[in-house]
Order: C-alpha cells, then sequence, then structure tokens
C-alpha cells in the first residue's frame, strides 16, 4: 500500500525550481532514500511534505488523504514528524524535558483543567512523561533522561532530536541528514535504530542522508535528485550502477 505519494511537486524560488516535477511514492513500513547532489532539491521536499512551505505546484497524499494544504501543525497530528539537518534542541532543558516541550498540545485535557491539576491532568502528565521515558529507552538513552541536553556529546543530541520526533506517534517519519556528524560506530547503532523503528514499531521511513553506505544498507528504495528533477529511483543495486548518478556525483560524494 502507498503511504505517502508525491505527486508531481514543483517548488520554485523566484526563477530557481528546487524541485520539478518530482513524483515518487514511499509504501507502508518502508525505508526509502532521498539522495542526490548538494542543492538537488531534497530538504525541499522535507519542506513541501511537513508544509514549511507552500509547494508551486503538485500534490501530496498520505494515507490516502491530500495533505497539500494542511497546515505544519496538522501534518503532525496527521501522523508525520521529521528532523532537522541542524540540531536544534533546548540546551539547558534535560533530555527527558525535551521530550516533554511541547506535548501539552497533544493532551485531551484542556489548559482551565491543567490550571487546577485535577487528577486526571497529573495522571496525563504521568502518562506522557512514562511514554517519553519508553522512547528514550528505544534509544537506548534512558541513562540520559534527567542529563542536560548540552552536555551530551553530538551523536547523543542526534538521538534526542530523534526522540522528539517521535513524541507525536508517528506513522511517518522523516529524517534529515541523522548520520551527519556522526562516527561510524555511531552511524552503524542508528542505522540498527532506524531498523528497529520500522521493525518494531511499524514507522515508514523517509531518508535523506549522504552516507552512501547507510543509505545503500538500509533502504528498499531509492530516489536520485538532481537539480529538483527525479534522476533515477530504484533499489539500492539498481542506483548504484546508474550512469545517470554516476555521472551527478562525479567529483561529489563516491556512492559506496
Ligand atoms: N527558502 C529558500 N529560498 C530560496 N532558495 C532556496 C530556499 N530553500 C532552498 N533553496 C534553494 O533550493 C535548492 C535546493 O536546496 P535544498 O536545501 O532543498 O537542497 P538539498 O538537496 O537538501 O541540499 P543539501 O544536501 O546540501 O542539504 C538550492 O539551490 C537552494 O539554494
Amino acid at each position: 500500500m502507498e503511504h505517502l505519494i508525491v505527486d508531481n511537486l514543483t517548488m520554485e524560488f523566484g526563477g530557481l525550481k528546487a524541485v520539478d516535477s518530482l513524483s515518487f511514492s514511499v509504501k507502508k513500513g518502508e525505508i526509502y532514500g532521498l539522495i542526490g547532489p548538494n542543492g538537488a532539491g531534497k530538504t525541499t521536499v522535507f519542506n513541501c511534505v511537513s508544509r514549511f512551505y507552500n509547494p508551486t505546484s503538485g500534490r501530496i497524499i498520505f494515507e490516502g488523504k491530500e495533505i497539500t494544504k494542511l497546515k505544519p501543525h496538522e501534518i503532525i497530528r496527521a501522523g508525520i514528524s521529521r528532523t532537522f539537518q541542524n540540531v536544534e534542541l533546548f540546551k539547558h532543558m534535560t533530555v527527558l524535558e525535551n521530550l516533554l516541550v511541547g506535548q501539552v498540545a497533544f493532551t485531551r485535557e484542556n489548559i482551565l483543567s491543567a490550571a487546577f491539576m485535577l487528577s486526571s491532568v497529573r495522571k496525563e502528565e504521568r502518562r506522557i512523561r512514562e511514554e517519553a521515558m519508553e522512547i528514550l529507552k528505544i534509544l537506548n538513552i534512558e541513562d540520559k533522561a534527567h542529563e542536560y541536553a548540552s552536555a551530551q556529546p553530538y551523536g547523543i543530541q542526534k538521538l534526542v532530536e530523534i526522540g522528539r520526533a517521535l513524541v507525536s506517534q508517528p506513522r511517518l517519519i522523516m529524517l534529515d541528514e541523522p548520520a551527519a556528524g556522526m562516527n561510524h560506530s555511531e552511524t552503524d547503532e542508528l542505522a540498527e535504530l532506524i531498523l528497529k523503528l520500522r521493525d518494531e514499531l511499524g514507522i515508514t521511513i523517509l531518508l535523506v542522508e549522504h552516507d552512501m553506505s547507510l543509505v545503500m544498507n538500509i533502504c528498499e528504495n531509492i530516489c536520485v535528485m538532481n537539480f529538483g528533477k527525479k534522476i533515477c529511483e530504484g533499489i539500492p543495486e539498481k542506483v548504484k550502477s546508474d550512469p545517470a548518478v554516476i555521472e551527478a556525483y562525479l567529483g561529489g560524494e563516491e556512492i559506496a
């Protein structure tokens, strides 16, 4: 079943078509890679799907419903969340608090009852904390829960960023260069984590990443972009040996 369909998407900035008539679809439970040289348009696609950008034309369909006109917070409620290229944590909060920020919006209780701290609200708070701790367990960083985010090495901060994207219980998560700045062993652990998110939580993964060995190892299908357009799509073996892909990457990153 198609989980996410990007249909003929175009995003123009002035005269520049950052995304140019792009179509691809991601199946439910798939790990799908979106790759391409610097400036190819990958992050712009994420920004269109998460509705930070208003696409110039085209449609985005999630679970059979068109989401092209939804607002960013409605996208999260619809079941899609994302991470960003640069880690943007609240550095003076603990790791756990970073996951709890913004959670009030998701509770079933209203602000007025929260003000009186009704027992149902306290229960709701407890539930949210327990869920956040569960996420930290999945990420294998529950022992860091009460430490400051800023005290963590970069690799852990990137996991906290993924944790924040998980609190809304997404059915599809878009990861924007999660391995950037990670060393080899951190990247291997990240690969295991992404597989776990898919296999154990059933989350569909859309991955933008420059680390080609990570992409080739865990993605089932890959869309390669260059200058906003799709130049190749398919399984890793096909993409790796495609002449247009090799040409696009010449002088850039090597394809593992
Ligand atoms: N808000 C914007 N205003 C103007 N141009 C933009 C904007 N966002 C992106 N672009 C341009 O769109 C093109 C695609 O950028 P984008 O960041 O999507 O590429 P990318 O494939 O994610 O690159 P990288 O791998 O370097 O992150 C670039 O030429 C970029 O300068």
